[in-house]
């Protein structure tokens, strides 16, 4: 946050009017995940995953790195092929373009902010808002900006910053203004791939009551790893272990399980606490996934 202007953060005010819309044909529509199956080249990367996320439910996936998490959500949005039965609303995902399915109202973001740089953050809400406008019309000088832009500005915090070149916002602002152009999109389910990484602690305060109050109108699930941020924010949360669901339930709930106590900190739970955050000398030879997960207790990583 160096060479940007300071932001008041996203507007929860203008969130909870644009998110007003009760009359959205979304409204009624959840996540539906059965037997979900990615494979690469003979490696199974996600097996028998089932899954169900609706409206005022906060999810948060989490898991050790290579768990799975991204490759759900790239098949669920048509990057990756997978097998068995995603659905939101009445729309089969599986087997669909990236482009109807963006159409079928699921949005998502990357673990790095897929922004125009250098276009600024208007033009960047604008293109997002026009995906659904011809060629020529996006080209037409228009008098006025669309007040569906005009709202997500403010309900992300960026309004101050609508005339800058993206390229130079700040990391938290490029990933609020991602969120904005999904809420533009008119997407209703919102997969975000570690939205807080690299933020500042009021960044990612913010960005938690952004979530929360898109979540309780809008289908969100948050891929993350920042097990404070979970704390704070998350209704519920899965957990992914090699390409599985290994729990499910609340914050509360997956941390006292000792199967995901287990993965976590590389013994069982019931054994001699080990230091939060490391592999258990009497354990498994630690994998990568082991040494890489953050620790469920204390700090995050
Ligand atoms: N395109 C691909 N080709 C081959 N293997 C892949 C591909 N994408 C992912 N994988 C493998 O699938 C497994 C799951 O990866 P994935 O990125 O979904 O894990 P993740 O839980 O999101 O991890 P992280 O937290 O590190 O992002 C890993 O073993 C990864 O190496």
């Amino acid at each position: 946050m160096t060479d940007t202007p300071a932001t008041a953060g996203p507007d929860l005010a203008a969130a909870a009017e644009l998110l007003g819309d009760d009359t959205s044909r979304f409204r009624h529509d959840y996540l539906q995940v059965r037997g979900l199956r990615v494979e690469f080249d003979g490696f199974v990367a996600v097996r028998d995953v089932d899954l169900t996320v609706t409206q005022g439910d906060l999810r948060f996936l989490i898991g050790p790195n290579g768990a799975g998490k991204t490759t759900l959500i790239d098949a669920v949005t048509g990057l990756v092929r997978g097998t068995g039965s995603a659905t939101f609303g009445r729309t089969e995902l599986l087997g669909r373009s990236t482009h109807r399915i963006a159409r079928a109202g699921v949005g998502r973001t990357f673990q790095t902010a897929s922004v125009f740089s250098e276009l600024t953050v208007l033009q960047n809400l604008d293109i997002a808002a026009g995906a659904r406008r011809r060629p020529l019309s996006l080209l037409r000088a228009r008098r006025a900006v669309p007040e569906a832009v005009e709202r997500a500005l403010e309900t992300v915090g960026l309004t101050a910053q609508r005339d800058l070149p993206a390229g130079i916002l700040a990391h938290g602002q490029k990933q609020w203004l991602e969120i904005g152009m999904l809420l533009v999109q008119d997407a209703h389910l919102l997969l975000l791939d570690e939205p807080v990484a690299g933020m500042t602690h009021e960044e990612r305060d913010e960005t938690g009551e952004l979530l929360r109050r898109i979540g309780s109108q809008r289908v969100v699930v948050v891929v993350e790893h920042d097990m404070e941020f979970l704390r704070s924010f998350a209704d519920s949360v899965t957990v992914m272990h090699q390409g599985r669901v290994l729990a499910e339930g609340t914050v509360a709930e997956v941390q006292n399980d000792p199967a995901v106590v287990e993965v976590y900190l590389g013994a069982p739970a019931t054994a001699t606490p080990p230091t939060p955050g490391t592999a258990a000398q009497d354990g498994p030879d630690p994998d990568r996934e082991r040494r890489d997960a953050p620790a469920l207790e204390g700090e995050s990583a």
